[in-house]
Formats: structure tokens, C-alpha cells, sequence
């Protein structure tokens, strides 16, 4: 688990009354969330229940309908321009899909925010990005390959180190380890907690990966219906007594959650 400094009284990130609708579909229907300094957050749910809408609300991606996203005590709803620059300076990401450009070299993958947002030289910015890519585990000789010479979890891996390179407060991980074989997850699990750790860096995780939440996490909360339905310590997630959280960290088809399936 990544150690957890909880440094301070103001959470880092503070959600209320939460609300976002696409058209006659209301996705997130008044969310509640804290995320303390330097603690690792993780939100699980089914699919379609909107995790990935919070997190891209949170990013400022989406304008979400009414509530509050304050990050360190700062109203962010409504952020535009430079005002909205300045937040996101705080923020680093780990997309599902990696999210690579594939006609950059990994280095300048990895060193691009260096260059174009903070204004470092491209010398400088490939050390960095040679740093980076070590602290992942993976050679200088990768940072001169192109992303589609390189396997799902090299690029997750790349990825990581991209979300790194700018030494971001806050990271979002969306299903880090999607995709990836259980022994490749591991690695980025660890990977994970290593850099968040050496970073000191706040982490909102979302992911249906029950191994990862039980590696990276130290609390989590369940989204279901646009709602969160509970939240607490990772170590309590097997005795909270709540029918749709058991139903959800067991992966059963029978319980409160109904999937709609179509018949055949
Ligand atoms: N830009 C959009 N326009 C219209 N509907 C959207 C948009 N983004 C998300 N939705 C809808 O919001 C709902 C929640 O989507 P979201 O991607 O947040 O789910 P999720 O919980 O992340 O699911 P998964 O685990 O499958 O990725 C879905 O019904 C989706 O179709």
C-alpha cells in the first residue's frame, strides 16, 4: 500500500453535490468525496456508472451541471483559460488506453509536457525523460523506440513515466491495468505505488481490477447509480455488510446490481 501522510486538514480534493447529466441520462446524481493529502483514492462501480464522468469532471474535461470541486481549498467548477492552466499544473494522468503519440519517439512521449507546458530544453528534457523512464523500469534504448514497437505493458509503463514527468500533485489513474496480463499489473501496481510514494503525490484511482484496489489503494468508494454508496479503509472492503459492495468486489451476477442483458 502506498504510505499515507494525510498531511494537513483540507483535503486536496473535495466533491460535493455532484451532478452531470447527458441529456435525459443523469450520470452522476450528487457525489460526495474527499481525497486526502498524499492518501490514494480508489472508485470502483460497474460499468456505465460514471466514474470515468467524475474523473473527467474533476480534470475540468467536462463542466458537470451543479456541486463543487474545490482542490486544495479552491473552487475549480467553472475554471477557463489560465485560471484552469493553473489547476491542471497540479494534475498528471494515466489514461486507460495509454494514449500515446504514435509518431513521437517514447522520450518525447515522455518529456512533452516538460517542453510545451513548463518550457524546458529539449536536451534537458530527454535527461528527464531518460530519469522517468528508469524510475519504470524501462532502459534509454526504449526511450528512442516509437509506441507501436513496444508491448501493451511497455506502453503502460510509458505512460506511467509520462504522468510522472512533471512531478504532478495529484495523479488520476484511469483502469491502470486494463488489458494487461495479472503479472504485468502487478508490476504496474508496484510501479504505481512507488512513484506516487517518491512523489508524495495524491492519487484518484478508478478501476474494476480487485487485486489493484487491495495493492494501491487505501480507501475506496463505490459508485452506483450516480451516488456514492460507501466509502471507508481498503482493509474494511471485505466486512462492510453492504449487499452491492459484496456483490460488486466478488464479481457475482445475482444481487442488488441488475446488469440489463438482452436475451439472445
Ligand atoms: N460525453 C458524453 N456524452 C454522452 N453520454 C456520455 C458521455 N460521457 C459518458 N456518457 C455516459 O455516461 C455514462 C457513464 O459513463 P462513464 O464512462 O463515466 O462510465 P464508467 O463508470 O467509467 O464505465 P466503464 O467502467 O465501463 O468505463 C454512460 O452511460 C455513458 O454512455
Amino acid at each position: 500500500m502506498i504510505a499515507n501522510g494525510k498531511a494537513g486538514s483540507v483535503p486536496k480534493i473535495e466533491i460535493r453535490g455532484l451532478t452531470k447529466a447527458f441529456g435525459r441520462k443523469q450520470v452522476l446524481r450528487g457525489i460526495d468525496l474527499d481525497v486526502s493529502p498524499r492518501e490514494s483514492l480508489v472508485v470502483i462501480g460497474g460499468s456505465g456508472t460514471g466514474k470515468s464522468v467524475l474523473i473527467k469532471c474533476v480534470l475540468g474535461l467536462i463542466e458537470p451541471d451543479s456541486g463543487s470541486i474545490k482542490v486544495d481549498g479552491e473552487e475549480t467548477v467553472g475554471l477557463h483559460g489560465e485560471e484552469r492552466e493553473r489547476v491542471m499544473r497540479k494534475f498528471g494522468m494515466l489514461f486507460q488506453g495509454a494514449a500515446l503519440f504514435d509518431s513521437l519517439p517514447v522520450w518525447e512521449n515522455v518529456a512533452f509536457g516538460l517542453m510545451s507546458a513548463d518550457g524546458v530544453g529539449r536536451h534537458e528534457a530527454k535527461e528527464a525523460a531518460l530519469r522517468n523512464l528508469a524510475a519504470v523500469g524501462l532502459g534509454p534504448e526504449v526511450g528512442e523506440l516509437y509506441p507501436a514497437e513496444l508491448s501493451g505493458g511497455m506502453q503502460k509503463r510509458v505512460a506511467l513515466a509520462r504522468a510522472i514527468a512533471r512531478k504532478p500533485e495529484i495523479i488520476f489513474f484511469d483502469e491502470p491495468t486494463t488489458g494487461l496480463d495479472p503479472i504485468m499489473a502487478d508490476v504496474i501496481n508496484d510501479l504505481i505505488i512507488k512513484c506516487v510514494g517518491s512523489l508524495g503525490a495524491t492519487a484518484l484511482s478508478i478501476t474494476h481490477d480487485m487485486a489493484s484496489v487491495r495493492r494501491i489503494a487505501h480507501r475506496v468508494a463505490m459508485i452506483h447509480e450516480g451516488r456514492i454508496i460507501w466509502q471507508g479503509p481498503v482493509g474494511e472492503i471485505d466486512s462492510t455488510g453492504n449487499a452491492y459492495v459484496e456483490q460488486f468486489i466478488h464479481g457475482r451476477a445475482e444481487g442488488p446490481i441488475k446488469m440489463p442483458v438482452r436475451p439472445l
